[in-house]
């Protein structure tokens, strides 16, 4: 495989807490890495520092030539734009022949369920649905190098379905895929590479080494004027009169809080690997 992108001995502080501390890693034409770790570990600092959107405090990244990336935050800044006038703009930028850009992404909204969503302010939109624009975005002109922050975090199951075979059919055209994120399903469809990041440093582990965070399932039971916390709609099967999700474990005292907020009240919890 061909080297592509060098981190020499990259350092990053903020505020004096060294979050990366002289990283060395190799990264390669059709590679795709995941990168895992706790809350605040640097996942997104490192995916900024090789975008080039973040200067390292030391070290250097090395592009052995050049190279088109794409970048998909994992959250979008609230806008005036509409999903469809905001890639109309951006494919013009890439220089996409209008007709070729509209017939783009009338297929892409369509793929991601969205056709009904894209004449709606993108300030209006749910996070998931950012995050697919910004999918699409990065499916318009295809990227040498497209680095994703987590982003699976806030879409539905069918989607991350349809997000999962248009990255590997990426994959498969030698695209370098850089992800940060946190479910174990997402890193085994996905990933070749899995590096764990934390106390300063970026470490290849092997995805059967327990690594993940564990996974517990929950179920709810619905009480009057219970609503739906939008931020976990994702994670949430209806069953019976009640529902299920599964929730990485760091994820899973907050969610509880929240469905208890929204109305529901918790009746199970269980190890979801067992
Ligand atoms: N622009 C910034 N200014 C100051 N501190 C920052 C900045 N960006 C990130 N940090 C801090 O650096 C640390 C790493 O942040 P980063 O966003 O890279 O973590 P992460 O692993 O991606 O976290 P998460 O899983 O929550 O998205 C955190 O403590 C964060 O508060």
């Amino acid at each position: 495989m061909r080297e592509i992108i060098k981190l020499n001995q990259i350092s990053k502080v903020y505020n004096h807490k060294q979050i990366l501390d002289q990283v060395d890693l190799s990264i390669y034409e059709g590679q795709s890495i995941a990168f895992t770790g706790h809350n605040g570990s640097g996942k997104s600092t490192m995916l900024k520092i090789i975008a080039g959107l973040v200067r390292p405090s030391g070290g250097k990244v090395v592009y052995r030539e050049k190279l088109l990336f794409h970048y998909v935050p994992e959250r979008f800044p609230k806008m005036n734009l509409t999903a469809w006038q905001y890639l109309k703009r951006m494919g013009e930028i890439d220089g996409i022949p209008g007709k070729v850009l509209a017939d783009r992404c009338e297929k892409l909204f369509a793929d991601f369920f969205l056709t009904e969503m894209v004449h709606t302010p993108m300030k209006d939109l749910s996070k998931g649905t950012l995050q697919k624009i910004g999918v699409i975005q990065a499916l318009l002109r295809r990227p040498q190098v497209l680095l994703l922050d987590e982003p699976l975090s806030g879409q539905d199951m069918d989607s991350q379905m349809v997000f999962i075979q248009k990255m590997n059919a990426l994959r498969a055209e030698k695209v370098t895929l850089l992800m940060s994120c946190h479910e174990k399903y997402l890193v085994e469809s996905l990933s070749d590479t899995v590096m764990a990041v934390g106390h300063g440093q970026v470490n290849e582990v092997d995805i059967t080494a327990g690594l993940f965070a564990k996974e517990y399932i929950l179920w709810f039971e619905r009480q009057e004027n219970a609503s739906w916390p939008e931020e976990y709609r994702p994670y949430i099967q209806i069953a019976g009169k009640g529902c299920r999700a599964r929730i990485p474990e760091h994820e899973s005292s907050r969610m509880i809080v929240e469905m208890i907020r929204h109305g529901w009240k918790l009746r199970g919890m269980s190890d979801a690997q067992v």
